[in-house]
């Protein structure tokens, strides 16, 4: 947070307010929101379903911008983060602070007012729960903090569903829960081989504070309930066997590389390490889940 403004060299463009969204991420925080509200049985009028996802986006965005605001000094000591608009010193902390309350605000209030008030608080919820739970309160001081605090990234589904029915059913429970159990393997994995970053920044990852080992072995241990909660929608007659048959084959393999995390010794050396496998596996996976979940109520 050492970042000030007079540390600024060239002015912020269009191009770090959108960097300052963290697109990327947030395009499967997204389409996670459009799937669960595709997976409901009633049709949502496609304008409403619009403007809710674009709610989801302006307040997962916001939530990103809010994100950087916070920590810019973390991100000025990693080398994956430093290039970010504040720590690059192309942007004042003060025009994020703006963006990030501003952007959230309209995205909350827009969805009360043209969707419903369920979907708002959800969505209110979620963007506090990743700027005040995760960031300002666990980040730095537990390896717990993406356990607890990774369930503002799994909100989402709940949103798009409570969009279309105004209500929360068990369907989009169980993919709130798949996205809560999904994120320990999905981040523990990239943190096993960017564990110096952290380290150098201060941040107790797992990796950083329980040894590698450890880390492998909760990658393993979050891979079982992750995937009894994947495969369940079908058996319980939430889905058809399209969802079905895909989650299987997707499962298995997920389960499969997450073994070879658990079971790879310290100091192995193969060409593509198993923890970056699981990793760029890990964001595939959730969208052919999501993906199929939708177009299972669509296409079955
Ligand atoms: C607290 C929980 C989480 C943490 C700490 C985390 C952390 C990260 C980090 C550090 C990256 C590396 C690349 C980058 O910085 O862009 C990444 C990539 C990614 N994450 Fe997560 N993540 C979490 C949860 C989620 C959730 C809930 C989603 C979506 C549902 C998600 C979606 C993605 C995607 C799509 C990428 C790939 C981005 C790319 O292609 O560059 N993450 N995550
Ligand atoms: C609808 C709504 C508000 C959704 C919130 C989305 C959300 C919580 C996503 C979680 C994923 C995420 C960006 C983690 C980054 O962790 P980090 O901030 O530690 O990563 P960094 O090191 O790249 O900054």
């Amino acid at each position: 947070m050492s970042v000030a403004n007079h540390t600024l060299t060239v002015p912020a463009d269009w191009r770090d307010f959108l960097a300052l969204t963290k697109p990327r991420v947030m395009s499967l925080v997204v389409f996670t929101g459009l799937c669960g509200m595709l997976a409901a049985p009633a049709p949502i009028h496609p304008v409403i379903g619009f403007t809710a996802i674009l709610c989801i986006a302006l307040g997962a965005g916001a939530a990103g911008a809010l994100n950087q605001w916070y920590e810019a000094d973390l991100d000025g000591k990693m080398k994956r983060t430093q290039g970010r608009p504040l720590p690059a010193g192309r942007m004042d902390r003060q025009s994020a602070l703006h963006f990030g309350v501003g952007v959230a605000a309209l995205s909350v209030i827009l969805m009360g007012l043209a969707v419903n008030y369920v979907a708002a608080g959800i969505l209110l919820l979620s963007i506090l729960f990743y700027v005040l739970v995760y960031t300002v309160w666990l980040k730095r001081r537990t390896p717990q903090n993406i356990v607890i605090g990774g369930a503002a990234g799994a909100f989402p589904p709940l949103i798009g569903w409570a969009a279309a029915m105004g209500d929360v059913a068990l369907l989009p429970v169980l993919l709130f829960s798949l996205v809560f159990l999904w994120t320990p393997p999905h981040f523990w994995a990239l943190a096993l081989f960017v564990k110096t970053d952290y380290a150098n920044a201060g941040v107790p990852m797992l990796p950083v504070v329980a040894g590698e080992r450890a880390t492998r072995l909760q990658i393993g241990l979050y891979t079982i309930p992750m995937a009894a909660v994947a495969v369940a929608p079908w058996p319980l007659g939430l889905s058809g066997a399209l969802y079905g048959v895909v989650s299987i084959v997707t499962t298995a393999l997920f389960a499969l590389l997450a073994l070879q995390v658990a079971t790879r010794m310290a100091g192995e050396n193969d060409a593509m390490k198993p923890e970056k496998r699981l990793f760029a596996y890990s964001v595939s996976y959730l969208f052919i889940l999501f993906g199929a979940v939708a177009a299972d109520r669509w296409f079955a």
